[in-house]
């Protein structure tokens, strides 16, 4: 049974986490950390997460005795997340998005010691759903005419980055497959648009975020060409499937020697 820790454990995603981890045999649920501010601490996590009580109250404090620890909190917290995991020698499943550069560049220091996890979208249907823009990119990009990449995010209004991590992956994904030959012509990232922008140039993917009620996430990536339109579109219904996803990495995690790894590892999509 893994001994599991949840960062952001009074979070909207914290809750998820804890309440399907506590209902999966394979887990118990030892810490529910929040910073030492918060509001619920000391209460108890199952009461929070809609279950009955865990016996495990919110916390500020790190156990040492844990195998893995998965974070869903904002970046200001994720130092002190990557610190305390080092110091616990405990797998580590990162799913903040809107991290710096030098936190990821911390990310990869600490996974000389411990395996770490990190993805912008824990979904098996977000990351399928990257593959198949890599196979569409692939085969559209020397498309007679040109091909235009526009990336569609939409969230939550309480959503505290934009674009999404996801989105930021997806245009990752697609830039490389522009950018795969020699020779070929970097691609620039547009945020929006406003003004006199000017005609639309081939080498740039467009991101719009777009931020309402308490939509769980919806990406649709437009392939635009002269003539057609193809729309790749995922769209979570509820949270689950990025808490699932994460409990799944977690659980992968425990066969895996110190490194970093993403959900296409996890899913065996690599
Ligand atoms: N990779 C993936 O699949 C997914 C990633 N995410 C990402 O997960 C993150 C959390 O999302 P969500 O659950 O919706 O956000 P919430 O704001 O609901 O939860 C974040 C939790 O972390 C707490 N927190 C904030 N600051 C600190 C701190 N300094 N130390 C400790 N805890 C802190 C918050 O406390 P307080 O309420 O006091 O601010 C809150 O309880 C976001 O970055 C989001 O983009 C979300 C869904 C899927
Ligand atoms: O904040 C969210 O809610 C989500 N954030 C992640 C992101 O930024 O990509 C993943 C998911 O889309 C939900």
């Amino acid at each position: 049974m893994l001994r599991i820790a949840v960062h952001g454990a009074a979070g909207r995603m914290g809750r998820r986490v804890v309440a399907l981890a506590a209902g999966d045999p394979d887990f118990r649920v030892v810490a529910a950390i929040e910073h030492a501010d918060h509001s619920d601490l000391g209460k108890d996590a199952g009461f929070l997460a809609g279950l009955s009580e865990l016996d495990v109250p919110v916390a500020s404090a790190w156990p040492d005795d844990i195998d893995v620890i998965v974070d869903f909190s904002l970046p200001e917290a994720v130092d002190g997340v990557i610190d305390s995991a080092v110091k616990a020698n405990a797998a580590l499943v990162m799913a903040t998005t809107g991290l710096t550069s030098e936190q990821h560049d911390r990310l990869k220091q600490a996974s000389e010691k411990i395996a770490i996890v990190w993805a912008p979208s824990m979904s098996l249907a977000v990351n399928l759903t990257m593959r198949m823009a890599q196979q569409v990119t692939a085969a559209l990009k020397d498309v007679s005419g040109g091909v235009d990449v526009e990336i569609i995010e939409r969230h939550h209004r309480f959503k505290e980055d934009a674009p999404s991590g996801t989105a930021l992956k997806f245009g990752e994904l697609i830039a490389a497959e522009f950018e795969r030959e020699p020779g070929a012509s970097a691609i620039k990232h547009v945020h929006g648009r406003e003004g006199k922008t000017g005609m639309r140039t081939g080498n740039e993917i467009g991101y719009h975020a777009v931020r309402t009620g308490d939509n769980p996430g919806e990406h649709t990536i437009v392939f635009g060409m002269m003539g057609e339109t193809i729309e790749l579109k995922v769209a979570a219904s509820n949270r689950d499937s990025y808490a699932a996803g994460a409990l799944a990495a977690a659980k992968w995690l425990q066969d895996q020697p110190a490194g970093m790894y993403s959900m296409f590892d996890v899913l065996g999509m690599k």
